[in-house]
């Protein structure tokens, strides 16, 4: 199974005077799928995003595959090795169209046959603004998968089955827990969690193993 190792001390994340994350402390092995559950506004979006870079802890490190954020190198880096699958779409212009997202994973034949098998490659050419939820959805299921293709080795993905349905939540809960990558997947979606290896519950920025 391939996958980088990713490793959290001490982590704690802010919005503002709110403490989102709660000194998190989490080793994650290589290869390992981890399902992240908890309930609405306890900082689990929020960690994602800190190990994807996109937000700056207060306090504590992560290091995914050994490798923090230091210098600029480091931070591309890691946006090359975590493929991300977001909750909503980042506000902005770029990319406009289905297919310049799939594209945008740097590895457009991967992604293109991924969006094939998820049945949304007839919509290449149309705005991303209008796709429904789940067409979204899938198409950032299948860029994800694209960004694999192209050595990502961790994927990051947030509530990745709310809005598909019942066939759709089956397709990408299979999708992404076979690929040989780390899995970190925030879900409400228990077929998702029983997939996985390990679920943690996340309640005021704080986590905690749940036994099954
Ligand atoms: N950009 C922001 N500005 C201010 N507060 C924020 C921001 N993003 C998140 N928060 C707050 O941080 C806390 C954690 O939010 P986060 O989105 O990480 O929770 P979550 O567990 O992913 O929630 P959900 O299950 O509803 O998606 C919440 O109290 C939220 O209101």
């Amino acid at each position: 199974m391939g996958g980088l190792d990713i490793r959290m001390r001490g982590v704690t994340c802010g919005h503002g005077r709110v403490v989102a994350v709660d000194d998190v402390h989490l080793e994650v092995a290589a290869g390992e799928r981890v399902a992240l559950t908890g309930t609405n506004g306890s900082g689990k979006s929020t960690l994602l995003r800190a190990v994807l870079g996109l937000h700056r802890p207060a306090s504590g490190s992560i290091l995914v595959g050994g490798r923090g954020t230091a210098s600029a190198a480091d931070r591309g880096w890691r946006r090359r090795a975590c493929a991300w699958v977001p909750q909503k779409p980042a506000a902005g212009r770029f990319p406009l169209l289905a297919g310049e997202l799939l594209d945008s994973g740097g590895a457009p034949d991967e992604a293109a046959e991924a969006a094939r098998g998820l049945g949304v490659d007839a919509l290449r050419r149309q705005p991303l603004d209008t796709l429904s939820g789940g067409q979204l959805q899938r198409m950032y299921l299948a860029r994800a998968i694209g960004c694999v293709a192209a050595g990502a080795g961790v994927l990051l993905a947030d509530e990745p089955t709310a809005a598909l349905d019942f066939a759709g939540q089956e397709e990408a809960a299979a999708a992404l827990t076979a690929l040989p990558v780390t899995l970190v997947v925030v879900t409400h979606d228990r077929a998702l969690a029983s997939r996985c290896d390990r679920v943690l519950d996340m309640a005021a920025g704080r986590l905690r193993e749940v036994e099954r």
